[in-house]
């Protein structure tokens, strides 16, 4: 039975705590046996102002390239952006990728997986939500092929507002969620996840029997956490807050900074 923390304020105790992570700089892996799969906004990049605002560098796509080469070939960037928007970032990135929060996956460039959904019923949530957009302009909208993020960032009193309004627009809907996120509010189909494509990934033969490592910043990397903890795998959350990842780095440069190390470590 789950407790609250007044029940245990009430009775004297202190509530259950979730162990804090370990720091990433304890974490010591085996190349030949493990598999990077890799989150992108917060952690191979630093969170900006817009979405499009972003600096992935050469050097970063010079990491991936080195890991491609250190994992043979078990690295994958899964993302909760739409697959065209990573993939144009991404470039000439050979590993596999998932875009849409796991609705999609992108692997020797072929789409091997796409959400179904009711397209229509998508259709009216875009307009919906464009209309909303023009009468209120203080959030951006960022359209993706399955879904459509409300951001808020640079606009914060409108939190309360846009979550009404959201939530509004899908009681009833059977086949879309609201997803919150950092500063913004997502709408997408439900039943996506990032494990489940995770678990799809590692099905892959490059990936097959690798130990799957995972690294995210955000709520909705949780999920994945807490599927490659079941998997008997390895998570790190990137940034503050509560989390069931077992490592936690500081930032996205910290995380370079280790899988940098580790590669260098594996060739010395
Ligand atoms: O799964 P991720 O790779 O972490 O993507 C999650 C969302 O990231 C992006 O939005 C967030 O980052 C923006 C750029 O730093 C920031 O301006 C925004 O406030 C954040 O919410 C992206 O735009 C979304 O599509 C992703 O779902």
């Amino acid at each position: 039975m789950e407790q609250s923390a007044s029940f245990y304020e009430f009775v004297g105790f202190q509530a259950p705590q979730v162990p804090e992570p370990a720091d990433l700089a304890d974490l010591r892996i085996n190349v030949l046996n493990t598999a990077i799969l890799l989150d992108f906004d917060g952690t191979l990049v630093d969170i900006a102002a817009r979405p499009d605002a972003i600096r992935y560098t050469p050097a970063d796509g010079r990491l991936l390239s080195s890991l491609m080469q250190g994992f043979h070939g078990a690295v994958a960037v899964v993302t909760g952006r739409d697959l065209a928007d990573i993939s144009y970032y991404l470039g000439g990135f050979a590993g596999t990728v998932s875009g849409g929060h796991g609705a999609q996956i992108r692997r020797d460039g072929e789409i091997v997986t796409q959400a179904e959904f009711d397209a229509e019923r998508l259709e009216h949530i875009k307009n919906a939500v464009t209309e909303f957009a023009v009468i209120d302009p203080r959030v951006i909208l960022e359209e993706k092929s399955t879904g459509m993020v409300l951001h808020f960032r640079q606009n914060p009193e409108v939190e309360s507002l846009v979550r009404t309004f959201a939530e509004c627009l899908l009681s009833g809907c059977d086949d879309f969620e609201l997803q919150p996120a950092k500063m913004a509010f997502e709408i997408k189909p439900k039943n996506i996840s990032k494990a489940a494509a995770i678990e799809q990934i590692l099905q892959q033969p490059e990936f097959a029997g690798r130990v799957p490592l995972y690294a995210g910043d955000d709520t909705t990397d949780e999920t994945a956490f807490a599927c490659v903890n079941d998997m008997g795998g390895l998570s790190i959350k990137i940034g503050a807050g509560p989390t069931c990842a077992q490592y936690r780095a500081e930032s996205p440069a910290v995380l370079k900074r280790w899988l940098s190390a580790t590669l260098s470590k594996r060739r010395n």
